[in-house]
């Protein structure tokens, strides 16, 4: 029996990490859990699988839940409770499904307590990916990905030794925008951008989709995991999101991870691992009927978000740190109607222009940049509209 915690349950991960926890009874249990502000959805969960440890955004949302759910299931709030989730004894696992560098301080916690991570949260990475793989190592923990492509990448690898590997290989959709020319986006919708053709997942991971910002952190989150430098890490056009992403060998095989599009894969595949179990209530992938499996080039001129994240990543320092905080600032302002699509890259770009990279920066070091982009997107928005 596995006894897990997961932050963000109420999420896209989170409701799909709860489906995988329930359906396999016998093998999981869910110990701790984080929720924003969905309280009735939290609720349906803790009524659901009983948790001992529950934390919320926010104190009077924990009043309010304390009412209704019995007194032996603690409330906690804030980002202390997170950590208190993260760091609850009776778990080995955590689940990171939070959305944003909120990630981080948790994954850092649980890290030190000694706890398996499997993380979703692919901003942690991005932001402090030097500080969170040298406290992993040091801790002797495992992180285990739940990220498509790099549950894709972990089960090509199998162990294979690194030097044998020549590429790898991550698939990007192209997001909900990727039939229309780079001068059709001017005054795209939030609907139309929220409007992902294969998967469906939370806001932000949409949006960045459609930026293809979410193809740039994961290729960064894939030079973490995988120890891999930016010249070794590719990206391939693939409409049908079938093939998860693909491991090319200095031999000229290449081995590639398929499989209909369906998060409870790969986050049942970091619960379960080393092992595998029966996949419930998924449907089989028929080739026969996907039919075709397209690739093509991308193009960096119509996608500027994925070559600003090369570059930031190549960079190194603190880069990645300012890409991923002027993006959830900017992204966040244009789910809220506030700017419109193509100012985000505008945003990330100025940015990155305006900082000078830090390098083996410190945590306080990286809380800061953090804090510092968040107010420059901020005023640069303040200013122009
Ligand atoms: N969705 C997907 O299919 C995939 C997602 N990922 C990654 O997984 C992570 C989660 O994504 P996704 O599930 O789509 O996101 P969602 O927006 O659907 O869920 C985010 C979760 O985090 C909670 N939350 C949001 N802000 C805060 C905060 N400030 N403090 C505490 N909790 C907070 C939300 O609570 P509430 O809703 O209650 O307010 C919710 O439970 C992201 O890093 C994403 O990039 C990676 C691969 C696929
Ligand atoms: C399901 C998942 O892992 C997402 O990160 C997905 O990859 C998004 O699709 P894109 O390929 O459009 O970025
Ligand atoms: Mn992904």
């Amino acid at each position: 029996m596995k006894k897990i915690s997961l932050l963000g349950a109420t999420g896209s991960i989170g409701t799909q990490t709860v489906d995988v926890i329930a359906s396999n009874p016998e093998s999981f249990s869910l110990e701790a859990l984080s929720m924003g502000r969905n309280l009735e959805k939290g609720l349906e969960i803790i009524n659901k699988l009983s948790p001992k440890l529950v934390c919320v955004q926010k104190k009077e949302d924990a009043e309010k839940l304390q009412h209704d759910i019995p007194a032996q299931t603690k409330v906690v709030y804030g980002d202390t409770g997170l950590i208190e989730v993260a760091t609850f004894p009776d778990a080995e696992v955590l689940v990171n499904a939070v959305i944003g560098s909120v990630g981080l301080a948790p994954t850092l916690a649980a890290i030190e307590t000694g706890k398996t991570i499997a993380l979703a949260n692919k901003e942690t990475l991005v932001t402090a990916g030097h500080i969170v793989m040298e406290a992993a190592s040091k801790h002797n923990v495992r992180i285990l990905p739940v990220d498509s492509e790099h549950s894709a990448i972990f089960q090509c690898l199998n162990g294979e030794n690194e030097k044998e590997i020549s590429r790898l290989i991550l698939t990007g959709s192209g997001g909900s925008f990727r039939d229309r020319k780079r001068s059709e986006l001017k005054n795209v919708t939030i609907e139309d951008a929220l409007n992902h053709p294969n998967w469906s997942m939370g806001a932000k991971i949409t949006i960045d989709s459609a930026t293809m910002m979410n193809k740039g952190l994961e290729v960064i989150e894939a030079h973490w995991f995988f120890d891999m430098p930016y010249e070794k890490i590719d990206v391939v056009l693939h409409k049908e999101s079938i093939i998860h992403s693909m491991v090319e060998f200095i031999d000229g095989s290449v081995m590639a991870h398929l499989g209909n599009p369906d998060m409870r894969i790969p986050i049942q595949y970091a619960l379960s691992f080393p092992e595998r179990l029966e996949i419930k209530g998924s449907k089989p992938l028929n080739l026969w009927e996907v039919g075709k499996l397209h690739f093509s080039q991308v193009d960096y001129e119509r996608y500027r978000c994925l070559a600003l994240a090369f570059q930031a990543g190549k960079e190194g320092g603190t880069m990645p740190t300012v890409l991923n905080a002027a993006n959830e600032v900017a992204v966040n302002h244009f789910l809220k109607g506030n700017i419109e699509f193509l100012a985000i890259e505008e945003l990330v770009e100025r940015s990155l222009d305006e900082h000078e990279a830090v390098q083996n920066a410190s945590l306080e070091q990286i809380v800061e940049v953090d804090a510092q982009t968040r107010e420059f997107v901020q005023s640069l928005i303040t200013q122009r509209w």
